[in-house]
C-alpha cells in the first residue's frame, strides 16, 4: 500500500517526504522490522518507540509514523496520536477484517477465558467456523498459536483477524481486557456482541481506582455504536450480568440492545435450582427462547454465570436452546480452571487460575462445598501488579481454608519475600493462628509440602497460575507447571 493511501485515512496527518512510498507491511517493533516495512513509533510505558526509529530504518523500514518529526532519511507520516493512527492504519491495511466475521467480545475481571471457550464450543458445534483469541492461546482453522497476553495490540490483532478471515472463519470470540480497552487495542474492531462477566478488584496498579477500571470496561459497551438496523445480522448486543453492581453503569453507556443474565434479578436468561458436586454443576435456566435443565461438567456457581453469558450470546445468534444445552454439557472444562490433578491419590488436588480476591473467594467457596476433609490452599500474588489485592487475598485464603501456604506466583522484578509479607498482612489482620499458615517463597516446595501433609478426603487447591507453564522470576522465564509439579509431589509422597 502507498504511504499516501494510508495517510488518506487520517484527515489531519501530514506526509513529510515521498507520498508514493510503497509500504509492504506495518510494524511497531524495531527488532521485527523487515525491508519495506512502515514502522509506527509508539510512545510506550517503558520506552519510546521514537527512540528506535533509526534502528528500524537501518533494518529496512521505508517510512515512519511519528508524533514528532525525526531526523531520519525516510518519509514520515506525522500524526497527533500514533496509537490511534496504528488502529486506523491496521484496520485499513488489512481491509477491515472484523467486518467480515461475527465478532463476539468478552470483558470482565474474571471468567473471560472460560466464557469465550464456552461460546466457541457452542458456535462451532452449530457449524460456524470459529476462531478464539485470549489468555491461553489463539486458535482457528485447527491450528493453535501461543499468546503473550490476553488481548493483542491493534496491529497484531488486525493481522490475526485478517488471517482468520483468509482461513474462512465465520465467527471470532475474543477476550477484551481492560488494559486493551484503555490502550485502544480494539479500536477499529467492529463487535456484534459485547459480553460483561463481572467487575471486582484487580489491576488497580494500572487503573488507579475502581471507577477508572469500570470506565475502561465501559468503553467496550459504549463503542458498540449508536445505530439501529432492520438487518438482524448487523444488530449489536450487550450481554450483561444483571447480578453485578456495575450492570446499571454498563447498560447506561450502551446504545445496543441489552440482554441480561443472572440469578437474582428478573433477567432475560435466569438460572435457578443450582446444584454443585465435585463432578459438575447442574441448573435450570429460563430464557426468552424457552427453558431447560443443564448439567455442566465444570464445577462452581461462577461457571453457571459463565454458562449463562454464553447462552445469552448464542441465543441472539438464533441458536436453539436445546443445541446450546448439548454443547455446554460436553465441555470437559478449561485448561487450568478448577482442573483436577489425578494420580489415583486419596485426596483431591485442584489447579486453578484464581488470581484476584473475587476469583479466589469463588473457587474456595466452591471447594468448601464438596470438601469432606480439610481445605489446603497454596497461592501467591504476581509481582509488578496490583499490590492492594494481596492482603485481601490473604484474608480470603484464611477465611475459607483450613491450612494456607503463602508462596510465590510470578514475582517478576519484585522481591518475592516482600510480596509474601504483603499477603501475610491480610492473614494476621484476622488473627489467624500461626500453625494454620506457612510462608514458603519457593512455589515447588510449597506445593510439595501441601501435598505431603494432605490426608484422605482433604482438598489441596493450588491457585493463581492455572494453565501457565512458566514462572517469571526477575526477568527470567523458566519452565514451571503447577499440574506437573503436583503430580511429581503426589508420586513422591511418603504416606
Ligand atoms: C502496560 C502494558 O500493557 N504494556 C504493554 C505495552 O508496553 P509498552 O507500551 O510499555 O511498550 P514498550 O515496551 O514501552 O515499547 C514501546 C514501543 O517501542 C517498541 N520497541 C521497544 C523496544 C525495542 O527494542 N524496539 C522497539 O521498537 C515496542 O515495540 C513498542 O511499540 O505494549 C507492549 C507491546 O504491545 C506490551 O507487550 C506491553 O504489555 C506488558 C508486557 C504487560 O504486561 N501487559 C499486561 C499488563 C496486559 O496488558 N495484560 C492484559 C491482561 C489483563 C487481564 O487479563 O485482565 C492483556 O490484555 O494482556
Ligand atoms: N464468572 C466468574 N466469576 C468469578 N470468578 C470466576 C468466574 N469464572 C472463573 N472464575 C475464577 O477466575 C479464574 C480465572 O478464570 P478465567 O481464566 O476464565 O478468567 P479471565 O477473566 O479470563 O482471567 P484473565 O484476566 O487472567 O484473563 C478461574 O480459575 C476461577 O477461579
Ligand atoms: N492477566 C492477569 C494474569 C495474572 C496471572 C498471575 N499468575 C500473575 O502472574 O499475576 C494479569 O496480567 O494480571
Ligand atoms: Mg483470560
Amino acid at each position: 500500500m502507498l504511504l499516501k493511501q494510508l495517510a488518506s485515512m487520517l484527515t489531519t496527518a501530514r506526509v513529510i517526504g515521498e507520498p508514493n512510498t510503497e509500504c509492504q507491511n506495518l510494524q511497531t517493533d524495531s527488532r521485527q522490522v523487515q525491508p519495506g516495512d512502515l514502522f509506527i513509533c509508539l510512545p510506550g510505558h517503558t520506552v519510546d518507540g521514537h527512540d528506535y526509529a533509526e534502528k528500524a530504518v537501518n533494518a529496512g523500514a521505508v517510512a515512519l509514523v511519528v508524533e514528532r518529526e525525526l531526523d531520519v532519511p525516510v518519509p514520515q507520516l506525522l500524526v497527533k496520536d500514533s496509537r490511534f493512527a496504528m488502529a486506523v492504519l491496521a484496520d485499513s491495511f488489512f481491509d477491515s477484517p472484523s467486518r467480515k466475521m461475527n465478532m463476539i467480545g468478552v470483558t470482565g475481571t474474571n471468567g473471560k477465558t472460560t466464557t469465550t471457550y464456552l461460546i466457541e464450543k457452542i458456535m462451532s458445534d452449530f457449524g460456524q467456523k470459529t476462531g478464539l483469541i485470549g489468555t491461553i492461546q489463539m486458535r482457528y482453522d485447527g491450528r493453535t498459536y501461543p499468546m503473550s497476553g490476553t488481548t493483542p495490540e491493534a496491529l497484531d490483532l488486525q493481522r490475526s483477524l485478517n488471517d482468520m478471515v483468509q482461513a474462512g472463519t465465520d465467527c471470532c470470540v475474543m477476550e477484551v481486557s481492560s488494559h486493551a480497552l484503555e490502550q485502544g487495542r480494539v479500536k477499529g474492531t467492529e463487535f456484534r456482541t459485547a459480553v460483561f462477566t463481572n467487575l471486582t478488584q484487580d489491576h488497580l496498579d494500572y487503573h488507579h481506582s475502581m471507577e477508572e477500571y469500570r470506565g475502561a470496561k465501559g468503553l467496550f459497551f459504549a463503542r458498540l455504536g449508536n445505530g439501529y438496523t432492520t438487518d438482524a445480522s448487523k444488530r449489536k448486543f450487550a450481554v450483561i450480568n444483571a447480578d453485578d453492581p456495575a450492570a446499571a453503569y454498563f447498560i447506561s453507556v450502551t446504545a445496543a440492545e441489552v440482554i441480561t443474565y443472572g440469578m437474582e434479578e428478573n433477567a432475560d436468561v435466569r438460572a435457578s435450582q443450582i446444584s454443585i458436586t465435585s463432578q459438575g454443576t447442574s441448573f435450570h435456566v429460563d430464557t426468552f427462547r424457552g427453558s431447560t435443565d443443564i448439567r455442566l461438567r465444570m464445577v462452581g456457581k461462577f461457571n453457571v454465570y459463565n454458562a449463562m453469558a454464553a447462552i445469552a450470546a448464542a441465543l441472539v445468534e438464533d441458536i436453539p436452546l436445546e443445541e446450546i444445552k448439548r454443547s455446554l454439557e460436553t465441555v470437559p472444562g478449561v485448561d487450568g480452571r478448577v482442573e483436577a490433578v489425578d494420580e489415583g491419590q486419596s485426596f483431591a488436588v485442584i489447579v486453578d487460575y484464581a488470581h484476584t480476591p473475587d476469583g479466589l473467594e469463588n473457587v474456595l467457596r466452591t471447594v468448601k462445598e464438596f470438601a469432606e476433609g480439610r481445605v489446603i490452599c497454596v497461592f501467591g500474588c504476581g509481582g509488578d501488579r496490583d499490590r492492594t489485592k494481596r492482603p485481601l487475598m490473604g484474608k480470603i485464603a484464611a477465611k475459607y481454608s483450613d491450612i494456607v501456604f503463602v508462596t510465590s506466583d510470578n514475582p517478576r522484578t519484585e522481591d518475592p519475600d516482600l510480596i509474601l509479607k504483603d499477603i501475610e498482612q491480610g492473614l494476621i489482620e484476622d488473627a489467624i493462628q500461626p500453625d494454620r499458615y506457612t510462608m514458603i517463597v519457593d512455589r515447588r516446595q510449597a506445593i510439595y509440602e501441601a501435598i505431603e501433609m494432605a490426608s484422605p478426603a482433604d482438598v489441596v487447591l493450588i491457585a493463581g497460575k492455572g494453565h501457565e507453564t512458566y514462572q517469571i522470576i526477575g526477568t527470567t522465564k523458566t519452565d514451571f507447571d503447577d499440574r506437573i509439579i503436583a503430580k511429581e509431589a503426589i508420586r513422591g509422597k511418603s504416606n
